[in-house]
């Protein structure tokens, strides 16, 4: 259990001081009201155990469960998912390892400035801020370099890749291209110290980075396999927008929520949808992600032995609306941190969104357009618009 001081780490109190006294009496009551009455709800529980080890018909029931969920919620667990339980334990060690490290070292290195986000600085009320901290970690980053060889990263493929790829097209499975070396200039977010241990400024990232390599490319292997499914339900290959996903897109964000003591009803990430195709969740047992479902929120209940799952917009707008992107926010606890690590599967910039059936309820866009769209929206409102922007 956190203790009060690591609600100081970082220090929102006094960055966003103004914020909170700002910040009438009446407004605290309905905000610590609105959050004592959302309902807890069991997110549908899929065992992908199926799709491996089932017959024809218990594979199609399992595809069936998959597309009916993405579309009723936007949002499932999986269970029997191949990512190994140890793994997920070892990554969660060195997450937190790496969150205790004192908030001016974190903030003060430059180069992790940019993996490394708290709070929300363009903030101008409570509820565009989120009381969190975050590694935002592109898998480019995480793969390039010598450290994790082809072969590597190829063994950290699940178990079961490759029987469920003989039930997908083949390309559904990652191409793994070769390795950049030292002299790369891609690597250009730190170095190699003499024990070659990748130093990002003065912190040392190599143990991360080994649990945090194995977790990406098992949560990269999910999320396209899953991918697959809820395309080929559609009746496209399965590959047919995984290959362009891209390593520099594709990112691992390491969240954590630090206890929020003294305000009930404070966001630990604002309400929001992911901009991306598919989001793979690891969360522990504290709990605190809300969705929207028939326009209530819903508090979803911690499962230590599921991953979550959740479509993105790139894929309600591919799929026509058939898959739903869906508003999620997660809620501070005031006593107890909270850990979560998401792996988000983007495609390249430079690739094109446009649904797969006509007619088309989207115009279509660039992810980079999309990205861009969101950050201005941001910026001059404060809140992502999103998908509608790209409405015809
Ligand atoms: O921490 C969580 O449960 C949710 C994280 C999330 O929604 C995100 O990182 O986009
Ligand atoms: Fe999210």
């Amino acid at each position: 259990m956190a203790t009060l001081q690591a609600s100081y780490d970082p220090p929102f109190e006094q960055r966003y001081s103004s914020l909170f006294s700002a910040m009438t009496e009446a407004r605290r009551c309905f905000k610590s009201c609105e959050n004592k009455v959302v309902e807890q709800c069991e997110l549908p529980l899929i065992d992908l155990c199926c799709l491996q080890h089932g017959t024809e018909q218990e594979i199609s029931a399992c595809v069936a469960e998959i597309s009916k969920a993405s579309s009723d919620w936007g949002f499932f667990q999986v269970v029997n998912h191949g990512i190994n339980n140890e793994l997920l334990q070892a990554v969660r060690k060195e997450q937190k390892r790496l969150f205790h490290v004192p908030f001016e070292k974190k903030a003060a290195s430059k180069v992790l400035n940019e993996s490394y986000r708290w709070g929300n600085p363009t903030a101008t009320s409570l509820d565009q801020l989120s009381w969190s901290e975050a590694f935002h970690v592109p898998l480019s980053k995480l793969v390039e370099d010598e450290a994790c060889s082809e072969d590597e990263f190829r063994s950290l493929s699940l178990p079961w890749l490759n029987e469920i790829t003989q039930l997908l097209p083949q390309s559904v499975t990652p191409a793994r291209k070769p390795k950049p070396s030292h002299g790369d200039p891609s690597a250009q977010n730190g170095h190699f110290d003499s024990t070659d241990n990748f130093v990002i400024s003065t912190i040392k990232f190599a143990d991360d980075r080994e649990v945090m390599q194995k977790v990406a490319g098992a949560m990269s292997d999910l999320a396209r396999i899953l991918a697959g499914v809820l395309a080929e339900n559609l009746g496209y290959p399965g590959n047919c927008f995984t290959e362009n996903c891209s390593k520099s897109t594709c990112f691992l964000r390491l969240n954590r929520y630090p206890p929020c003591p003294f305000l009930p009803g404070t966001f630990g990430l604002m309400p929001h949808t992911d901009s991306d195709f598919l989001t793979i969740l690891h969360q522990d047992h504290v709990g605190g992600l809300q969705l929207m479902k028939d326009s209530k929120w819903v508090a979803v209940k911690p499962n230590p032995s599921a991953l979550i799952v959740n479509i993105g917009d790139l894929f309600q707008a591919w799929s026509n609306d058939v898959y739903k992107s869906v508003e999620h926010k997660v809620m501070t606890n005031r006593m107890v941190e909270r850990y979560s690590i998401a792996y988000f599967l983007c495609p390249s910039y430079e690739s094109t969104i446009g649904s797969c059936k006509e007619p088309s309820h989207y115009k279509k866009f660039t992810f980079k357009e999309f990205r861009n769209q969101v950050q201005e929206d941001v910026k001059r409102t404060g809140y992502k618009v999103g998908l509608s922007r790209f409405l015809l």
